[in-house]
C-alpha cells in the first residue's frame, strides 16, 4: 500500500448521529490482563484499531490463541509459552508494556525492551519499574532489554510519584497475582483504570478503589473465571465528536457515551458558549457561530485531558479572542502548532504554553499528522477550514479511530481517503 491522505473538504455543518467505539486506552489493558487468566476471555465492544491489532500480535506472539469477528474478540491464554516480548512490538506501540506486569505475576519473568519515546514526550516507565521492585521483583537492565523476575511478588505500599496510567494498570496487574495485599496511593483514577478493576474482578480479582487515588488490591491464588465483558466506550472520541460538532456549527448526536467521562470537556465547550445536551448514554452538541476564548489546563483525571488538547487547540484557533492552552502532562506535545499555522492559525508556543489567538477563518493546505491526536485535530481543522486540506501520516490516526473518515461521511462530511 502506497502513502494514505485523507482530503478533506471544509465548510459543511455537520448533522446526524454517530456511534462512538469501545475505548482504546481501555481495551488496551484489558487485552494485557487475558495474561493474568487460566482461561478464555471474551471481549466485546472491540474497537478496530491498529492499536488493538498489535496487541493482539503482542498476545499472540506470546503464545496466546485469538479469535476476532466484528467487535468480539475471543482470547485463550492458557496456550501461553513466551515471557519476552519482541523489541519490534515494542517499539510499534508503547502500551505493549501493559504485558509486563501480567507476565511478571503470572509467570515469575518477563523480558521486554525499552519502550523508547515518542514525538509527545520521553515517556520514561521508571513507575512501572519502582512498582515491581517494590512487589519484590529484581530488575536487570540490559542493553535496551529490562528483564523482571520473581518467584512470588508480595503485596506492599506503593506511593506513585505522579498518577501515571500506565503504571497504575501495570502494578494493578501485576498485584492482583501477588501474595498479599497492596495499596497504590497517588494512582492515577482515569475510568479506564475503572474499567480494569472491573475486568479483573469479573475474573476473579479483589481490586477495590480504582476511581479513587488509592486503591487496594488483595491478591488473589488465581484468575480464572470464564468471562465475557464488553468495554467502556472511547472517552477521547466522544470529545472529538464533540469538538467536530462545534466547529462546523453542525448538530450532532453522540450515541453510546458515558457523559461524566468528558464532564471536563463539555465544561470547556459550554464556557465557550456551545450548546451540549446530556442524557442517559448520548450527547447531543449544538455549534453556532462565534465562540469564546478560553484558557485550559491539561491535568490528570478528572482534569482537562491531555488527549484532547490538539483537538481543543484547534478549535480555539477560531474562537473570538485569545486562549491558552498550558500543557502539563507531556513535555512535547504542541508538535501540530507548526501544521496549524500552515492553515492559518496564530499560535506562539512559551514552555508549556501555547497562546492562540482566534482568527476568523482557517484555508486549507497540506499538514502532517505527527501523532494521533494531532492528526485528529487536523482533520477537525480541515472540516472547518475553507478549500481543501490534505493530511499525510494517517496511519497515526488508524491507532486510535476506527474508519474516521466513513463515519464523518455519514454526518456529511466532505472527506475521503486517497492512496498512490
Ligand atoms: C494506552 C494509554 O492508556 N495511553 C494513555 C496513557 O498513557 P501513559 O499511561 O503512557 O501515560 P502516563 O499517565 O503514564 O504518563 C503521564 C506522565 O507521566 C510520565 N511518566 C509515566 C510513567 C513513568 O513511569 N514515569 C513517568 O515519568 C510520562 O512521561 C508523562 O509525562 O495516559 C496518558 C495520560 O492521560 C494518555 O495521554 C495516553 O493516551
Ligand atoms: C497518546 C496516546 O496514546 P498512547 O499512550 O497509546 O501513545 C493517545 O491516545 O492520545
Amino acid at each position: 500500500m502506497g502513502m494514505e491522505r485523507l482530503v478533506v473538504t471544509g465548510g459543511v455543518p455537520l448533522k446526524g448521529s454517530i456511534t462512538v467505539s469501545g475505548a482504546k486506552n481501555a481495551i488496551l489493558p484489558l487485552l494485557a490482563a487475558c495474561l493474568l487468566s487460566k482461561n478464555r476471555v471474551v471481549l466485546e465492544g472491540v474497537p478496530c484499531l491498529n492499536d488493538v491489532r498489535t496487541m493482539k500480535e503482542v498476545l499472540e506472539s506470546l503464545g496466546a490463541k485469538i479469535k476476532w469477528t466484528g467487535s468480539v474478540m475471543e482470547v485463550d491464554p492458557s496456550s501461553i509459552t513466551s515471557v519476552g516480548v519482541h523489541p519490534d512490538l515494542m517499539r510499534k506501540m508503547r502500551a505493549s508494556n501493559l504485558v509486563m506486569g501480567p507476565l511478571l505475576s503470572r509467570f515469575g519473568r518477563v523480558k521486554a525492551s525499552y519502550p523508547g519515546g515518542c514525538t509527545i514526550g520521553s515517556r520514561p516507565i521508571d513507575l512501572h519499574l519502582k512498582g515491581f521492585i517494590a512487589l519484590g521483583a529484581r530488575i536487570a537492565e540490559d542493553h535496551g532489554f529490562i528483564e523482571a523476575e520473581a518467584f512470588k511478588l508480595r503485596g506492599t505500599e506503593i506511593h506513585l510519584d505522579f498518577p501515571s496510567v500506565g503504571a497504575t494498570e501495570n502494578i494493578m496487574m501485576a498485584a492482583s497475582l501477588a501474595e498479599g495485599t497492596t495499596i497504590i496511593r497517588n494512582a492515577a483514577r482515569e475510568p479506564e483504570i475503572i474499567d480494569l478493576q472491573n475486568f479483573l474482578n469479573k475474573l476473579g480479582a479483589r481490586i477495590r478503589g480504582a476511581g479513587l487515588d488509592t486503591i487496594r488490591i488483595d491478591g488473589a491464588r488465581r484468575l480464572g473465571k470464564e468471562i465475557s465483558y464488553r468495554v467502556i466506550p472511547d472517552r477521547i472520541e466522544t470529545g472529538t465528536f464533540m469538538v467536530a460538532a462545534a466547529l462546523t456549527q453542525g448538530e450532532v448526536l453522540i450515541k453510546n457515551t458515558i457523559p461524566e467521562h468528558v464532564e471536563a470537556v463539555t465544561a470547556k465547550l459550554r464556557e465557550a458558549g456551545i450548546k451540549i445536551r446530556e442524557e442517559e448514554d448520548r450527547i447531543i452538541v449544538s455549534g453556532q457561530p462565534g465562540w469564546n476564548a478560553l484558557d485550559i489546563r491539561t491535568l490528570p483525571f478528572p482534569g482537562f485531558p491531555t488527549d484532547m488538547q490538539p483537538q481543543m487547540m484547534i478549535f480555539l484557533s477560531l474562537a473570538q479572542g485569545t486562549s491558552i492552552i498550558t500543557e502539563n502532562i507531556f513535555e512535547n506535545r504542541f508538535q501540530h502548532v507548526g501544521e496549524f499555522r500552515r492553515m492559518g492559525a496564530q499560535i506562539q508556543v512559551e514552555g508549556r504554553s501555547a497562546v492562540i489567538r482566534g482568527v476568523s477563518r482557517l484555508t486549507g493546505a497540506v499538514v502532517q499528522a505527527t501523532d494521533l491526536r494531532a492528526g485528529a485535530a487536523l482533520v477537525l481543522g480541515g472540516l472547518a477550514a475553507e478549500n481543501t486540506t490534505i493530511i499525510e501520516g494517517v496511519h497515526h490516526i488508524d491507532r486510535g479511530y476506527e474508519n474516521l473518515e466513513t463515519r464523518l461521511q455519514m454526518l456529511g462530511a466532505k472527506i475521503c481517503r486517497t492512496s498512490d
